[in-house]
């Protein structure tokens, strides 16, 4: 289930006054089953990239391959791209419109021909996976929590068993606890699903965390791929284009010109803290 992208071009209103190029040259292959972090700036090019994937916009030049298929070509099935690779927009909880949660989540099922009991089996499912109690079923979804909206929208594309999962910025205006249980949640569908997850983020300590690979764009390309780890290594250069890399990064770092010897490719609290243990008890028996 790879997504190959080849030199992908997008132009918003072309020929007139508002023309403006949003993607340029991208060249991309995702393979499947990888938890990917796509970072940059605001207008950097993100969300237009994203809805290439499952054919919502379509590139004014360039191809993409769905498992080796080109979905430019004639005939291709973009119903069938559509549910597999399963969209979550930024604040997903906007669509949400039918009169009770359950309703809402068959709404994709429903859509692909399925029977009302299969869909109701399907949204049931989802809504267990995202870790949405029972109780709220049947609520209207207006009633539910920032946190608790996002978690049935996400089980609204779950439900269409995609094998590819992209999310915009799920976390966008949840608390930290709602964020952590989101994000959570989405690495836990990664590995129970072997789903390929497909993240907009703004925060590099979430990528850090969870991502496999790190597309960083900026101003319509894509500036670096690769791990995060490697592309945290040029926090200069990302610096230089207004984004930082996690905190932990330059804690390290600094400790390093200090004189520590650690080692600067800790990207989470828990594997500097690891690392900082190891220098200080080297420090210690050289002392002894
Ligand atoms: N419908 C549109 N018409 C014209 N230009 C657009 C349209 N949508 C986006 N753009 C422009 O295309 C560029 C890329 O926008 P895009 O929304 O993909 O960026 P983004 O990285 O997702 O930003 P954000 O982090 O703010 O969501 C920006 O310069 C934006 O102004």
């Amino acid at each position: 289930m790879s997504i190959k992208l080849e030199h992908l071009n997008y132009i918003y209103s072309p020929g007139t006054a508002y023309e403006k190029q949003a993607l340029k040259d991208i060249c991309l292959e995702i393979p499947h089953g990888e938890f990917v972090g796509i970072i940059g700036h605001t207008g950097s090019g993100k969300s237009t990239l994203i809805q290439h994937l499952n054919g919502l916009i379509r590139a004014t030049s360039g191809t993409i391959y769905y498992n080796g298929e080109d979905i430019y070509k004639e005939g291709y099935d973009m119903k069938k791209l559509r549910s597999q690779v399963g969209l979550v927009f930024q604040y997903p909880e906007h669509q949400l419109f039918e009169v009770d949660v359950l309703s809402d989540v068959c709404f994709g099922p429903k859509n692909q021909g399925f029977s009302p009991e299969e869909c109701e089996e399907k949204a049931r499912e989802a809504l267990k996976l995202v870790g949405l109690k029972e109780k709220y079923y049947k609520s209207s979804p207006f009633e539910l929590s920032g946190g608790q909206k996002r978690r049935a929208a996400i089980a609204g594309v779950l439900a269409m068993d995609p094998n590819v999962l992209v999310l915009d910025e799920p976390t966008a205006g949840l608390d930290p606890k709602g964020r952590d249980e989101i994000l959570d949640q989405i690495a836990y569908l990664h590995q129970q699903r072997d789903m390929t997850v497909i993240l907009v983020s703004h925060s590099m300590e979430d990528i850090a965390k969870y991502a496999d690979r790190l597309i960083v764009m900026n101003k319509g390309q894509v500036l670096y791929n690769d791990r995060p780890k490697m592309v945290f290594s040029h926090y200069q250069e990302l610096e230089q284009i207004g984004l930082a890399a996690p905190q932990v990064t330059y804690i390290m770092h600094d400790l390093k010109e200090k004189g520590f010897d650690v080692k600067v490719t800790a990207t989470t609290v828990a594997e500097a803290a690891e690392e900082i243990m190891q220098a200080v008890q080297a420090r210690r028996g050289r002392k002894e």
